[in-house]
């Protein structure tokens, strides 16, 4: 599939401001971000800097203060909260560093959860995923029946089972060791590779980053 020509994600002139306790702080100051189909970023910066809060606008999960933020093509600034949680539902996957998996329901259940969703509920590539992640040994458990790592295997699974055309991920190797977090990297980055998937990583890990296509660092509210 040659997708490589299509926008999946563009940030414009995006600032975010927060109310808090000690009064609003500007956390992004002017982003501008463009992610290609078939190509991955990875997005580095120190604690704090707003790396989740790009992810989160980019999500359609938070509103910016200003500028622009278009998901494959569809403007999503002042777009109703239906519009972005289709968007989420047919065109995202998301990993955060919460994984927020389904309690009540085993891991094979959730890792077919945004799928069926979207209407894209495939097993053999789901089993596909449970493979790759490791995760064949223990699709009848239940999430707090796991080790923080197996659930974040999970939840890169279940954002993935989608079929997803932007993935959107938060250090989502962070409590990975190195083996796993090298195998779950060429997971993502073949599907970058081979149907066209965009991919904006947080990490910290420079190591990791170095695999992406490129880098984005953010520092004092701009990246650079
Ligand atoms: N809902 C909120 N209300 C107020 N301040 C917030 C909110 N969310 C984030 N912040 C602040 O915005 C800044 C950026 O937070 P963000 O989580 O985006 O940073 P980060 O780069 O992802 O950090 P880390 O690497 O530690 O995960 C921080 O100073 C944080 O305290």
């Amino acid at each position: 599939m040659n997708e490589g020509s299509e926008t999946l994600l563009r940030l414009t002139g995006v600032r975010k401001s927060y109310v808090t306790g000690e009064g609003p702080i500007e956390v992004l100051a002017g982003v501008d971000l463009t992610l290609q189909a078939g190509k991955s970023l990875a997005l580095t910066g120190e604690s704090g800097s707003g790396k989740s809060t790009i992810l989160h606008l980019a999500a359609g999960l938070d509103e910016a203060s200003a500028g622009r933020i278009l998901v494959a093509g569809t403007e999503i600034t002042h777009a109703p909260d239906s519009l972005r949680a289709r968007l989420r539902r047919d065109t995202v996957g998301l990993v955060f560093q919460q994984f927020n998996l389904i309690p009540s329901l085993d891991v094979a259940a959730n890792l077919a959860f945004q799928a069926r969703l979207a209407g894209r509920h495939d097993p053999a590539w789901q089993a596909e995923l449970a493979e790759a992640l490791g995760l064949k040994g223990c699709l009848h458990r239940y999430p707090e029946q796991l080790s923080g790592g197996q659930q974040q295997r999970v939840a890169i699974g279940r954002a993935l089972a989608a079929r997803p055309r932007l993935v959107l991920a938060d250090e989502p190797t962070g409590n990975l060791d190195e083996a796993s977090a090298d195998a779950v990297m060429a997971l993502l980055l073949r599907l970058v590779a081979q149907t066209g998937t965009g991919l904006l990583m947080v990490t910290h890990s420079m190591r990791l980053a170095a695999r992406l296509g490129g880098r984005l660092h953010l520092s004092a509210g701009r990246l650079a």
